[in-house]
């Protein structure tokens, strides 16, 4: 088994834009984060006269592995021969299978070999392994039985898997090229959202396609309206809503100025992101219109937040020395009034989080609790910090941090009682998207 191709995709975090993201008409914020997963392509001659085969292998959890057979002739049904359960990869293959239509006669088998980084699962009693390349934490329970950070672990499983297959089915794909860039979101998200069974606003996916970028979503009817019914009608119906649709959405690339970055704490509390969204929504629709003028609220602060971070870059490219001293300011942690562009961000992100606020009082979601308020207004205290916030639906599971890339949060919070929940994930924003990776830098890990 010859590996022929690698990939990978990041996991996010949505700084601003949680909830109103689900409507088309707000902006988001999300940042690629250096906690990626990774996907190393391997082809075989297909010995099956009657079928040919995607297996998909996840050796960090209890050696998982889901096998796919798709029979020649059929039209592109997929089965899944062990019995064994996993939604996300089930759906990557079926979404290929019936995208690229590969000739049942010609076709080879595919492995597919998953790895992902340490940040997107709890540590628990796992095992470090390592090359000179990348080193992966291996478990000894399958991968539903491991607690996760919420990183976006299936957003990112989608995108590789997708991409990888993409990259056998249609060969010379080139993941810097936009029109593959776009296929390859398009595939990801009709994958992730029918394993998910429901349409989320696609932030995720986005960002492990395209990185950090201001998000704002398509229309979910572009894949609840697809054809479940008739095989061949589906495989049609994929054919035209990837190659032949403008999903009309905003995924305008971003970075953080230089200096910044994001730092995220896990508090591993959970949350369920599905209970979050179905009581805001509630909330919304039974406390019309002044629920409209929340949001409203919320989306002023969310835009003065992506200003005020686009004003800190201007400021870095026009008045270098200016930007410097106001980093080693905000260091020192003697910055009240460290600049305009500084206030503006700590105001934009105040205002949000006091309607989430609002909105977890009055609705029994738990967006902001005031744990997490509690939380977040210690690590304000902290030297280097900007500001903070709950990101996503919020809820109990995380914290993200802006700060500047000197601060030391880990040494500042170490052995202090008041920030024993919290543990610092070794990450930091990476604003890349997929990227091609060498297989050779899977090979070895011991
Ligand atoms: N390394 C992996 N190998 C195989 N499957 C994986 C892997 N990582 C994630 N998955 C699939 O994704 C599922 C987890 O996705 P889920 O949407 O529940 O959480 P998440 O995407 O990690 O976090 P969140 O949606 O909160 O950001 C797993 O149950 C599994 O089906
Ligand atoms: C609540 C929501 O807007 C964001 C969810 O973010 P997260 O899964 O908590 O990181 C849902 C969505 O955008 O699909």
């Amino acid at each position: 088994m010859q590996p022929s191709r690698a990939f990978s995709a990041p996991g996010k975090a949505l700084l601003v834009g949680g909830h109103l993201v689900l409507d088309p008409l707000y902006e988001s914020y999300v940042v690629a984060l250096s906690s990626r997963m990774h996907c190393v392509v391997s082809k075989l001659p297909s010995n099956g006269i009657d079928h040919f085969s995607v297996t998909i292998k996840s050796a960090q959890f209890d050696s998982d592995e889901w096998n796919y057979k798709i029979l020649r002739g059929s039209s592109y049904e997929v089965l899944e021969v062990d019995g064994k359960k996993n939604p996300f990869a089930k759906k990557a293959v079926e979404v290929l299978v019936n995208y690229c239509q590969p000739d049942p006669q010609t076709t080879e088998n595919v492995v597919l070999e998953v790895f992902s980084d340490s940040a997107y699962h709890s540590t628990g009693t796992s095992t470090l392994k390592k090359n000179e390349y990348n080193q992966f934490r291996f478990h000894d329970s399958t991968i539903t039985k491991v607690p996760k950070t919420g990183l976006g672990s299936s957003a990112g499983l989608v995108s590789v898997l997708v991409t990888s297959l993409l990259s056998v089915y249609q060969g010379n794909l080139d993941v810097n090229s936009p029109n593959d860039q776009k296929t390859i979101h398009n595939l990801a998200q009709v994958a992730h959202c029918q394993a998910q069974g429901k349409v989320g606003s696609g932030f995720d996916v986005a960002a492990a396609v395209f990185g950090s970028i201001i998000y704002q979503r398509f229309d979910a009817k572009l894949i609840e309206n697809l054809p479940t019914e008739q095989p061949a009608e589906y495989a049609q119906a994929i054919r035209i809503l990837i190659d032949l649709t403008d999903w009309n959405f905003t995924h305008d690339k971003v970075t953080l100025p230089p200096g910044i970055r994001v730092i995220m704490g896990d508090v591993s509390s959970g949350s369920e992101t599905t209970k979050l969204v179905a009581k805001v929504k509630a909330w919304y629709q039974q406390n019309l219109p002044r629920s409209l003028t929340v949001f409203h609220c919320i989306n002023q602060g969310n835009l003065k937040f992506i200003e005020g971070i686009e004003k800190l870059t201007t400021l870095s490219r026009e008045s270098p020395a200016v930007y410097q001293e106001l980093l080693e300011k905000l260091d020192s942690g003697h910055d009240a009034n460290a600049s305009v562009e500084i206030t503006q961000i700590r105001h934009a992100i105040t205002q949000v989080r006091e309607n989430f606020q609002l909105i977890t009082r009055e609705s029994g979601a738990d967006i902001e609790p005031s744990s997490q308020t509690s939380l977040l207004e210690r690590c304000l205290k902290l030297n280097g910090v900007i500001t903070g916030v709950v990101p996503g639906a919020g809820g109990y599971d995380a914290i993200a941090l802006l700060v500047t890339e000197t601060a030391d949060i880990p040494s500042q919070t170490s052995g202090n009682a008041d920030f024993s929940t919290v543990t610092w994930l070794d990450l930091h924003q990476e604003n890349m998207g997929i990227v091609e990776e060498k297989p050779s830098h899977y090979l070895n890990l011991q």
